[in-house]
């Protein structure tokens, strides 16, 4: 097994990997783009932090490739639709830098507030002077945080400490989670209109890409100063240098960028009232210690084949939630399978129906089992829980969720209704706590079967000697049956049958029988 780093992660954390059998960890920083496209081919995980760019065509040249992680929170130097596409699980160290990042960010308000780096190269320059660099105090000031996160959390925290009045924005502040860090809860228009100061805590999305840009730069209060600790593009760098030299912004603290590394001759860096850091905000030693051992302990859970948490491109759950779901993954994934056979032809419309115990809210994680199943019983390993919607949205396969709290039967009940070209089936299953997984509904008949093993189902009209010509046609081919569920509506009109046979019956029989005189349909299926 291979795991290749291609940042600067602390060796702490490259110890965890110690916990593999066979592992080699190749540290291997600042590659050529081609030399990564080499070193990725035979790697089982790669290892990040903001430098490497892990593009589509790196994710495709990893062939073994089953987990990229981030050292770090952003995810914005890998391709997560590629990865997604090819099943390739990202996840990222989330709170393992918070409080690094946060101290960065608050030593950049003081530093802006009290001039300390200008004040400090002008004495190095042997200057002595005290008159020009009188700052303002944090006290009684206003600071809009824009992203009450993680990271714009534990800033509020301290600003409340040094007595600033905190306007919270983010469209997921609660009045509760607001009150109770005293923070008000504040629109974007009125935080950027109220503020001394100005830090963002926001990823990087198509929505708050130039968040701040040069028509919100004439709302701000004049002699505001602003930070981003965050991503660069938040803020418009052209339009901030232009407010900085109409002094409509009195100073600007950065720690990124639109383009890292910065230009050498980026006009922030001619600015005067600008403090610029490389990208420092999460380079501490605790931090790094923290991140690395975070990513390296889940990557080692994925490579495991163990439960692990972070995952960027699968919905998150709780633990709770992930107690009630586990018992239910085998059975979901045995009804997509079974579908797969069932449906012969492409769906074009699944719903799945989650009944009583099953409507546990999951993020759609049970209804991609079901996916990975059907998908995989044709693409077996291609398919996995990150790219089964993707599967389902290249085959043009419209998925829909419905979940009712009370069954008519069962106390939990999974079902799928699905559409191909030649009609469509209905086929249920519920877990039994003493006997696991069952099939209890095929088709509009009622059974009871366990979902393993080898069936053969057939629909056929209910006339005498059926169940004998079919019997007969498998004791010739030397299969014992197992177990046996018939079902009629009627007498005399569209019955079915669905065994549990021994072995798989070769195609020459499964011919033979759906030749037989009445028999519309057989279907062999393995579970
Ligand atoms: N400079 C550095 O070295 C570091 C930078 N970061 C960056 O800091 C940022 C924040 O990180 P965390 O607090 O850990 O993330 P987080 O995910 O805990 O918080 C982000 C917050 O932004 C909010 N948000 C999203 N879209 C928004 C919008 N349009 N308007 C207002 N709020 C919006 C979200 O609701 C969320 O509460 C990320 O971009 C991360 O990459 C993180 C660590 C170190
Ligand atoms: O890895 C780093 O140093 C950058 C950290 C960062 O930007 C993040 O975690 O989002």
């Amino acid at each position: 097994m291979k795991i290749l780093v291609t940042d600067d992660i602390s060796q702490t954390g490259l110890e965890v990997f110690e916990e593999l059998d066979d592992v080699e960890v190749s540290v291997q920083t600042s590659l050529s783009p081609a030399e990564l496209l080499e070193a990725i081919a035979d790697a089982d995980a790669l290892v990040v932090r903001s430098q490497t760019n892990v593009t589509a065509d790196v994710i495709a040249a990893g062939r073994r490739l089953k987990v990229i992680g981030r050292a770090g929170v952003g995810v914005d130097n890998i391709d997560l639709e590629a990865a997604t596409k090819r099943g390739v699980l990202v996840i990222n160290a989330p709170d393992g830098n918070t409080i690094a990042a946060a101290e960065h960010t608050f030593a950049m308000m003081i530093s802006l507030a009290r001039h300390i780096p200008a004040a400090n190269r002008d004495l190095l320059s042997g200057k002595w002077n005290r008159k020009r660099w009188v700052g303002v105090e944090l006290r009684g000031k206003t600071l809009a945080i824009l992203g009450m996160g993680r990271i714009g959390t534990e800033v509020a925290k301290r600003a409340k400490v040094f007595g600033m009045q905190v306007l919270g924005y983010d469209p997921f502040l609660t009045q509760e989670r607001a009150d109770s860090l005293g923070v008000v809860k504040s629109t974007l228009e009125n935080a950027i209109a109220e503020a001394d100061f100005i830090t963002v805590h926001t990823p990087l999305t198509k929505e708050t890409h130039h968040l701040i840009d040069a028509a919100r730069f004439q709302t701000v209060k004049p002699g505001v100063r602003i930070i981003n600790c965050a991503r660069g593009g938040i803020i418009d760098e052209r339009a901030l240098c232009a407010a900085l030299q109409e002094g409509v912004v009195a100073g600007a603290a950065f720690d990124v960028f639109e383009s890292e590394p910065l230009d050498a001759d980026h006009p922030l860096r001619r600015m005067e009232n600008v403090i610029l850091t490389p990208h420092l905000g999460a380079s501490t030693i605790e931090a790094q210690e923290n991140v690395a051992i975070q990513v390296a302990h889940q990557i080692v859970r994925v490579l495991k084949d163990e439960p692990f948490e972070h995952a960027v491109n699968l919905p998150s759950l709780s633990q709770k939630q992930k107690e009630r779901l586990t018992p239910y993954l085998s059975l979901a994934e045995k009804l997509g399978v079974f579908a797969a056979q069932l449906a012969q032809g492409a769906p074009s419309t699944i719903t799945v129906t989650y009944t009583g115990d099953a409507a546990i809210p999951d993020g759609g994680y049970l209804t991609r089992t079901v996916l990975k199943g059907l998908f995989g019983f044709r693409y077996r390993d291609e398919v996995n829980y990150v790219n089964a919607l993707r599967f389902a949205e290249e085959a043009g396969l419209r998925v829909q969720e419905v979940r009712e709290s009370r069954g008519r039967v069962y106390t939990n009940e999974i079902s799928l209704s699905f559409t191909t070209e030649n009609g469509t089936h209905h086929l249920s299953g519920t877990l039994y706590h003493e006997s696991g997984p069952r099939i209890v509904e095929l088709d509009g008949y009622p059974i009871d079967m366990p979902s393993e093993g080898i069936l053969l189902f057939t629909r056929h009209t209910d006339k005498p000697g059926m169940i004998g010509r079919i019997g007969t046609y498998l004791g010739d081919a030397q299969v014992n049956i197992a177990g046996m569920q018939v079902g009629r509506r009627e007498s005399g009109g569209e019955a079915i049958m669905l065994l549990s046979i021994d072995r798989s019956l070769p195609d020459d029989v499964i011919k033979q029988i759906a030749g037989v005189d009445g028999i519309s349909m057989v279907r062999s299926i393995e579970l």
